[in-house]
C-alpha cells in the first residue's frame, strides 16, 4: 500500500515462553485511525506495547515510514501512547507534563516554549498549561495527553483503552473529542478496545482479534452487515444463533452450518409468519428487548417504540431470508 503510514508484518507478540498473536500483518494508512477490538484477554494491549517497544517482539518487523523499529528502543520509534487515565505526571502543571520529554531531551528553553504552546494551541489548552492536572476536566486532561505524545513530532498516537473507566456519557464525549482531535491535527491512532462502540463510531478500520488470531479487518459497517465468522457476528451486535430445524423453517430453505439473526432483524406482527410466545418485555429507553419462545427455541427481537406486545401473548414472527448471516461451521 503506498501510503502506508506503519506495517506490521507477520508480528508475533507475547511473554518468553507465551505467543499471545501469532503472525499479524496490518498496514495501517496514513491519517487513518485504526483500532484494536477483541475481548479481554486476546492480546490488543500486547500488541500495542510491542509496536511502542515497551515490550520486544517475539517475531516480525514494525515498519513505520519506511524505517525498521522492530529493534529500537521506545524513545527512538517517534511513536505516542496514551495510557489509560492518561498518566500524567500529578505534581507538574500541563505545560511541564508536556514539555516532559523535550526536557528529557534537553532541547533548548526556548524551543520547549514555543512547541509547547503551539501543539497546546492546536489541542485547545494554551490556557490551561498552568494548572496541574487534578484541576483539570478527564476532557482537559485527555487533551494534555495527546499533546503531550504529539510535541515530540510523533505523528502516530497508540491508545491503550483510554475511555474505559469513564461512564456512558463522557464517554461519548470523549470518543467525539478524540476523534476531532484526529482529524484536525492529522496524526494517525491505533486505539485499542474491548468496546464495540468506542470502535463503531472512531475508526476508518477495525481490527478483530480472537484468541491470538486476526478474525477479520474491516470498515464499521462491513464488519457488522458482512460479518466473515460467527464470532464476529456474536461479539459485534446482538445475535440469536437459529437451531437448524427452526433456520430452515424461518428461511424457507434448508441451512447447512450456523446461522445468525440479530435482534433488529426479527419481525413481529408479520402478516406470513409463524407463532411465537412473547416471554418477557425489557424496556430500555430507545428501544425494548422482546423475549420469545418458537417452536420449542428462544428467541430475541428488538423492538422501537412503545407499541410493544403483552408477555403470554402469541405474535407472528418472520425473519427476511436476506438477513440470516449463515457460517459453513459445524453446529456448537
Ligand atoms: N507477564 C505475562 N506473562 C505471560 N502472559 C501474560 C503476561 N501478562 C499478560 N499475559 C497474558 O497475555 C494475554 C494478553 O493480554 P493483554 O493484556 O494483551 O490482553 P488484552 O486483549 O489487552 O486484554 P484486556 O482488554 O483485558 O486488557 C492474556 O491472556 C494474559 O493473560
Amino acid at each position: 500500500m503506498v501510503d502506508s503510514v506503519l506495517s506490521l508484518q507477520s508480528l508475533t507478540v507475547g511473554f518468553p515462553g507465551t505467543t499471545v498473536v501469532h503472525d499479524l500483518n496490518l498496514e495501517v494508512a496514513d491519517g487513518a485511525f485504526v483500532s484494536l477490538l477483541g475481548p479481554s484477554g486476546c492480546g490488543k494491549s500486547t500488541v500495542l506495547r510491542t509496536i511502542a517497544g515497551l515490550m520486544p517482539a517475539l517475531g516480525g518487523r514494525i515498519v513505520l515510514e519506511g524505517r525498521d523499529l522492530t529493534s529500537l528502543p521506545p524513545e527512538r520509534r517517534n511513536i505516542g501512547i496514551v495510557f489509560q487515565n492518561y498518566a500524567l505526571f500529578p505534581t507538574m502543571t500541563a505545560f511541564e507534563n508536556i514539555a516532559f520529554a523535550l526536557r528529557v531531551a534537553k532541547k533548548p528553553k526556548a524551543e520547549i516554549e514555543r512547541r509547547v504552546q503551539d501543539v497546546a494551541a492546536m489541542a485547545g489548552i494554551a490556557d490551561q498549561l498552568d494548572k496541574k492536572p487534578a484541576s483539570m476536566s478527564g476532557g482537559q486532561q485527555q487533551r494534555v495527553a495527546i499533546a503531550r505524545s504529539l510535541v515530540t513530532g510523533s505523528r502516530v498516537l497508540l491508545f491503550d483503552e483510554p475511555l474505559s473507566n469513564l461512564d456512558a456519557k463522557v464517554r461519548a464525549s470523549m470518543r467525539q473529542e478524540i476523534k476531532r482531535l484526529q482529524k484536525e491535527l492529522g496524526f494517525t491512532a491505533i486505539f485499542v478496545t474491548h468496546d464495540q462502540e468506542d470502535a463503531l463510531t472512531m475508526s476508518d478500520v477495525i481490527v478483530v482479534l480472537n484468541q491470538g488470531r486476526i478474525e477479520q479487518i474491516g470498515d464499521g459497517r462491513t464488519l457488522y452487515r458482512k460479518p466473515a465468522t460467527s464470532f464476529i457476528c456474536e461479539f459485534i451486535g446482538l445475535s440469536n444463533e437459529l437451531s437448524p430445524p427452526l433456520a430452515a423453517r424461518l428461511l424457507g430453505r434448508p441451512i447447512q452450518g450456523r446461522s445468525f439473526v440479530r435482534h433488529e432483524d426479527v419481525e413481529l406482527g408479520a402478516s406470513e409468519g409463524i407463532p411465537a410466545r412473547v416471554k418477557h418485555v425489557e424496556f430500555l429507553g430507545a428501544y425494548s428487548r422482546i423475549d420469545l419462545c418458537v417452536e420449542g427455541h428462544a428467541l430475541s427481537a428488538m423492538l422501537i417504540g412503545d407499541a410493544l406486545p403483552e408477555p403470554g401473548t402469541i405474535v407472528s414472527l418472520a425473519i427476511r431470508p436476506s438477513a440470516a448471516h449463515v457460517f459453513a461451521e459445524a453446529v456448537a
